[in-house]
């Protein structure tokens, strides 16, 4: 069996770090793990690990840029469609990786998970190369700082998560970036203190408490029409309580191991392994070597 991972976000949530991180810790357990990059601007040196496939043998925004005399972002869209076109290439890269986990960093063009159908694409691709696919969606633990910015977030994980019929995990990542203070003083204000959070906050924040928004008082913004698509919001979010978020500390090993858990259980990883029968467990070891 074959798993794909695929590691989505908006630009600069921590996708190439992340996939790194992870391909390492499943490689210090044994775990054969290979980065996909699928970045076409991605710069020569972006990668601990030599990518095992690599978008950019493909297309590059480069050339794309000086060929056909395209901008960055009309160039990208190009490149994405261009792989879509070729998916064969894909299939016949990934064809060596036999019961391997596929980590596929993404770009971080927002249209790419918004209204672009490369992602729904690409998923429906690998599943009909066989191999059990998932994706992570991580946004940047600094979207906490403003209620606003974290709900354009939320949404915006919400809309990529509509059109993929794949199984869907949201991160919210740097949490090293987040200080928590278990304060006495922890009450229902949600406004940082002094700059920092408190775990209460955080816990609003990763399994998103609508009312944050409904509450918000941000001088003349919070009014009329304003007021109306709040609470409009509100009941969005409301009704699709799928919306929570992993957090990821990438300095902690733990915090990494969870993440990696929930991923493998959403995946069920493992599960087709050979059943062990209860002989062989029984006989465990110590046997062995008489057979
Ligand atoms: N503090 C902290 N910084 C991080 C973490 N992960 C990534 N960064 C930094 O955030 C920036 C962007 O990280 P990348 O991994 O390149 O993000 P990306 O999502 O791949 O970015 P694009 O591919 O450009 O969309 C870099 O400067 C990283 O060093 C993290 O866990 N903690
Ligand atoms: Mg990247």
């Amino acid at each position: 069996m074959r798993y794909a991972v695929l590691i989505t976000g908006p630009a600069g949530a921590g996708k190439s770090t992340f996939s790194t991180a992870f391909a390492t810790h499943l490689r210090m357990a044994r775990r054969s793990a290979h980065i996909v990059n699928l970045d076409p601007a991605a710069t020569g040196d972006a990668f601990e690990y030599e990518p095992a496939v690599d978008i950019r043998e493909l297309i590059t925004l480069e050339d794309v840029m000086s060929e056909m005399s395209m901008g960055p972002n009309g160039g990208l869209i190009y490149c994405f469609e261009y792989l879509l076109q070729n998916m064969d290439w894909l299939e016949e890269e990934l064809g060596g990786y036999d019961e391997d986990y596929l980590i596929i960093d993404c770009p971080g063009q927002i249209e790419l998970y918004t209204h672009h159908p490369f992602l729904p694409t690409l998923a429906r691709n690998l599943q009909r190369m066989g191999i059990r696919t998932c994706a992570v969606y991580l946004i940047d633990s600094q979207f906490m700082e403003d209620r606003y910015k974290f709900f354009s977030g939320v949404l915006s994980a919400m809309s990529a998560m509509v059109n993929l019929e794949i199984p869907w995990i949201n991160i919210m990542s740097k949490m090293d970036l987040v200080s928590s203070a278990p304060s006495s003083s922890d009450t229902t204000s949600d406004e940082p203190r002094n700059g920092r959070r408190t775990r209460r906050d955080i816990s609003r924040y990763l399994d998103p408490d609508p009312l944050l928004l409904s509450s918000a008082r941000d001088g003349g913004r919070d009014s009329g029409r304003f007021h109306e698509l709040n609470r409009a919001l509100v009941q969005l979010i409301e009704d699709h309580p799928l919306v929570s978020f992993l957090p990821l500390d990438l300095t902690s090993t733990e915090s990494l191991e969870v993440v990696v858990s929930h991923i493998d259980f959403t995946m069920q990883y493992g599960e087709d392994e050979e059943p062990k029968e209860p002989n062989d467990l029984d006989r465990g070891d110590f046997f062995e070597e008489d057979e």
